[in-house]
């Protein structure tokens, strides 16, 4: 669905890379967390996809085409497959609820029969059943996240992106989105997610992605948060600790042996 062969990244001609060489492969379906500290590439990547921005080097490909080919007057016919979500929200601050979901259709020129019909049923769907004729700043941020939410998948989006999309919310609000963002997956929606929330990734065990300086630090299915290691406990046997470990001396205080070489590689 999404394919990034070889993606360098760099904003600015003597600046470092942004993205360094990325290869990465993203199935239709998958549910992938972008991770990484800050300034490690995470935005980038999802600005890639979204075409906002193009590969310095290499190729992204978004269902087989390959977006360094798609002109101007092609971008927002692309960028129509593709929902975006986004930290702050980003709402129409004087349209209500429903307008703000039925204004992504009017642009897109849906007739005012269908978006009537539709925008209910996008607005039950994450919640917000009832709330239509709310302002934006008569919710909460959860809410407002649910429209912007609401707003991203009304035109059906083959892929859905967010950027950061629970990091201005409290714990038990993110764990609602989450909801909503595993059911839109769970109904066939690829869905790619860049975050610094340890405790959602570590809960939901989907695919992580880690970019460190603009490379791929890993790839897992099912992974967690800070990535796990395989270290030799004082008896021979095997347990998986968190990546700073990595920098345990051979026999640390705990009595535990890294289980990699100088490499990194698992011994
Ligand atoms: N428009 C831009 N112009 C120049 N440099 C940029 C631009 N956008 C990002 N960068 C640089 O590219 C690198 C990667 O930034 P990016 O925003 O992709 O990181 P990120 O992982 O999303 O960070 P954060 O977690 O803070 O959002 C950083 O060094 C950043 O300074």
């Amino acid at each position: 669905m999404i394919r990034f062969e070889d993606v360098s990244k760099t904003y600015a001609r003597g600046h470092q890379a942004a993205l360094n060489d990325v290869n990465v492969e993203i199935d239709r379906g998958d549910f992938t967390f972008l991770v990484g500290a800050s300034g490690s590439g995470k935005s980038t990547f999802l600005r890639l996809i979204l075409r906002e921005e193009l590969a310095t080097q290499g190729q992204v490909y978004v269902a087989g085409t390959s977006l360094s080919t798609i002109s101007q007057n092609g971008l927002p016919r692309y960028r129509r497959s593709i929902g975006i979500v986004f930290q702050d929200f980003r709402l129409l601050p004087n349209k209500d609820v429903f307008a703000n979901v039925a204004f992504a259709m009017q642009v897109i020129g849906r007739n005012r029969a269908t978006i009537r019909e539709t925008v209910p049923n996008v607005l039950e769907m994450v919640g917000l059943e009832g709330k239509a004729k709310r302002m934006p700043h008569e919710l909460s941020g959860g809410e407002q996240q649910r429209v912007a939410i609401a707003r991203a998948i009304v035109n059906k989006p083959s892929i859905l992106l967010a950027d950061e999309p629970t990091g201005n919310l409290d714990p038990a609000t993110s764990v609602g989105i989450m909801n909503i963002m595993d059911r839109i997956n769970q109904n066939g929606t690829t869905v790619v997610m860049a975050t610094h929330d340890h405790e959602i990734v570590n809960s939901m065990r989907r695919r992580v992605i880690e970019l460190r300086h603009g490379t791929v630090a890993r790839d897992e299915r099912a992974g967690e948060y800070t990535s796990l290691i395989p270290v030799v406990r004082p008896d021979g046997s095997r347990e998986l600790r968190a990546a700073d470990m990595k920098s345990t001396k051979p026999l640390d205080s705990s009595g535990f042996i890294p289980a990699f070489d100088s490499e990194g590689d698992e011994l």
